[in-house]
């Protein structure tokens, strides 16, 4: 007899209905548990009515988790003839099995990961973690992937002008993950975990209690600032133990990536001033990167002997061999240059330069604006990278600034520990710095100055500068040089192939003599004529109005006036006696008066005094109204 209808009875050839509606019939081992039975009647002694009631009061599990069952059931049975107890009770047996077999693997997962696996912790704070984030966005595919390239603490290039996208790189993102991201991914035959930890932590925070989550203020348990996210975040990649070489392979891949050679120079500046104060530094580390496509150093129009003992000092530092033999000779193994010459004269971009040549990474500071710790900063670069330090002598560092100095170091504890100040640099902290034992091993330290006589002493002396470079103003060679620069074909290699590439190239050759005639010896600098050139699409045109625009410009240089031609009357060189621009410029070594005047001349893609010049936008110089004409301003996408 079986009253009770459905897709289940079906296939179920049973007599006893009670068996039949019992989900204990298909987990026998329960049956004892009691779970699946009331006091049912006996189906010996019962009528069909009996047996429908006994249908109509399920027992066990499924009525006692799910509310309103019971009424559900009645409804059910009545109006379609069906019983669901045995499929609701195999439902919620899986489902109970499924979090069961969840939380007993939260519990062994632990132990399990530490038996099996082996794994390496990279705080996000070390430069090798910006890699493997790198990587990860890159390679790691899927949704992790994408997660990654969010919380990549990197600027990469401006995806919105076309000429600087780069396919990978074409990201921006200068956002921290807030919250712990883990993937899977295969390199070679071996499966990879990596995964990002913040360890939660509760934090005395202005007298109460926050997550760590919160990052606009972050105290250590003392109630100490502390760098945001500073010890906290982690990436930790792990693999099988019996594939430990994954890990190896890993490393290897992840440099072997970050060594790639993509045609961009990684150009690295600090967030904001670099203080723990500064409201941008809100980033495990007090760098943030920009990649530019790298400028050949034949964009550079600099004296060839003086560029031939650069680029040779460069290289010659940077031999496989030479660490050794600085350590053989007890020497510090660091190289210092000094770049020195009136603004515009191609010293910054020639550190750009040497860093694409030679595939270094350039961190560039700027003294006047930075507050950081230097020697916090200073263990950032490593072996093969370019330190700039911009505008040396507009930071003030010199003996005469001692009084400061007590300031700055008054909590050096906090400084190392937290690696930010906000304290201006000093000359003592500089060169504390740049002897400091931890960093700036295998480095160049170039240092960029207008006013080379103000430096003190001990910051030039030999072994903290190693090289003096003078970056002069334009003479016949580098007038011609920067003419063919701006007007010749970008795949010609002019001097070398002038018969070879015909006629057009002999017609820029040519007026290139004629425009490096008309520019007088030494007066002016090369920011300025490219600048000029760069205003006039024509070489025709920009060869006619070489002279008139001469004339203007060594007339307002006479006159000590920033403004050439129309709207130029106010001379401002005496207004300017204590800006730091012209009374910086007087005495600077080797300019004769008239350069000493041009401190304060018309020099319009002319450095600002104080700003960053990577991100300084230089008026009216092109096509583009800012940026392109100069190439040398790195944008950063929104
Ligand atoms: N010698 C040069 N060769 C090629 N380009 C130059 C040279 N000098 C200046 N420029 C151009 O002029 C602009 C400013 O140059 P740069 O910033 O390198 O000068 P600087 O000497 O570092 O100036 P500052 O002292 O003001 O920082 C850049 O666009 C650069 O391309």
């Amino acid at each position: 007899m079986n009253l009770i209808r459905g897709p289940f009875h079906a296939t179920n050839h049973v007599d006893d209905p009670r068996e039949a509606s019992s989900p204990a019939m298909f987990y026998p081992g329960l049956r004892g548990l009691g779970l699946f039975t009331t006091s049912l009647p006996d189906p010996e002694n019962s009528t069909a009515m009996d047996l429908a009631i006994l249908a109509t009061v399920p027992a066990g599990l499924a009525p006692a988790l799910i509310p309103l069952y019971k009424l559900v059931h009645g409804i059910i049975l009545k109006k379609r003839h069906y019983n669901i107890t045995p499929t609701t009770t195999k439902i919620v047996l899986t489902v109970g099995a499924v979090i069961g077999i969840q939380w007993v693997w939260a519990w062994v997962k632990p132990f399990a990961i530490d038996l099996l696996t082996t794994s390496v912790r990279i705080p996000t704070q070390h430069r090798f973690a910006l890699n493997v984030q790198e990587w990860l966005a890159v390679h790691a595919g899927g949704s992790a992937g994408r997660h990654v390239k969010l919380s990549a603490n990197t600027t990469l290039v401006d995806s919105r002008r076309g000429r600087y996208a780069q396919p990978s790189n074409a990201t921006v993102s200068s956002t921290r993950h807030t919250a712990a991201e883990s993937g899977w991914f295969w390199l070679g035959v071996h499966p990879i975990h990596f995964e990002y930890t913040q360890k939660p932590k509760t934090r005395q925070r202005r007298g109460r209690f926050s997550d760590y989550g919160d990052l606009e203020e972050d105290y250590d348990y003392g109630g100490h600032r502390q760098a945001p996210g500073s010890s906290e975040s982690s990436i930790r990649i792990s693999c099988f133990r019996f594939s430990l070489g994954a890990l190896e392979a890993f490393e290897a891949e992840v440099t072997a990536f970050a060594n790639r050679d993509t045609g961009c120079t990684n150009i690295w500046t600090l967030y904001g001033d670099g203080s723990y104060d500064d409201p941008y530094a809100q980033s495990p580390t007090p760098w943030k990167v920009v990649r530019k496509p790298s400028r050949p150093l034949s964009t550079i129009d600099l004296d060839a002997k003086v560029k031939h003992d650069l680029v040779h000092d460069v290289s010659q530092f940077l031999a496989p061999d030479r660490e050794k033999w600085y350590a053989s000779r007890g020497i510090p193994y660091r190289r210092g240059i000094l770049l020195h010459g009136n603004p515009g004269t191609g010293k910054s971009s020639t550190a750009i330069s040497l860093a694409g040549e030679f595939k270094c990474d350039l961190y560039v500071i700027n003294l006047s604006n930075c507050k950081g710790s230097l020697e916090y900063l200073f263990s950032y670069p490593k072996r093969g990278d370019i330190v700039l330090l911009e505008d040396i002598d507009s930071a003030g560092i010199n003996r005469e600034n001692m009084k400061g100095e007590k300031k700055a170091s008054q909590n050096p504890d906090e400084m190392l520990r937290y690696g930010r100040t906000n304290q201006p640099i000093t000359l003592s902290t500089l060169l504390n710095a740049i002897d400091s034992a931890t960093g700036m091993n295998g480095v160049i330290l170039m240092m960029t100055t207008n006013n080379p006589e103000s430096l003190d002493k001990a910051l030039i002396r030999p072994g903290r500068i190693d090289m003096q470079v003078h970056f002069g103003l334009v003479d016949y060679a580098v007038a011609e040089s920067i003419f063919l620069r701006m007007y010749q074909d970008d795949d010609v290699d002019v001097k070398d192939n002038v018969e070879l590439n015909g006629k057009e190239t002999k017609r820029i050759y040519t007026m290139a003599k004629m425009f490096a005639d008309k520019i007088p010896d030494r007066k002016l600098t090369p920011a300025e004529i490219q600048g000029f050139l760069t205003r006039n699409h024509n070489p025709e045109v920009a060869l006619e109005r070489a002279e008139e625009w001469v004339a203007e410009m060594l007339e307002a240089k006479e006159a000590e006036r920033n403004i050439i031609g129309e709207g130029a009357s106010k001379p401002v060189g005496k207004q300017d006696e204590n800006s730091g621009l012209s009374s910086n410029f007087g005495d600077i070594n080797g300019l004769d008066e008239s350069d000493a005047s041009l401190m304060s001349a018309p020099t319009p893609p002319m450095t600002v005094n104080g700003a960053d010049p990577l991100q300084m936008v230089m008026p009216g110089n092109g096509p583009e109204g800012d940026i392109e004409a100069m190439g040398e301003t790195v944008s950063f996408s929104e």
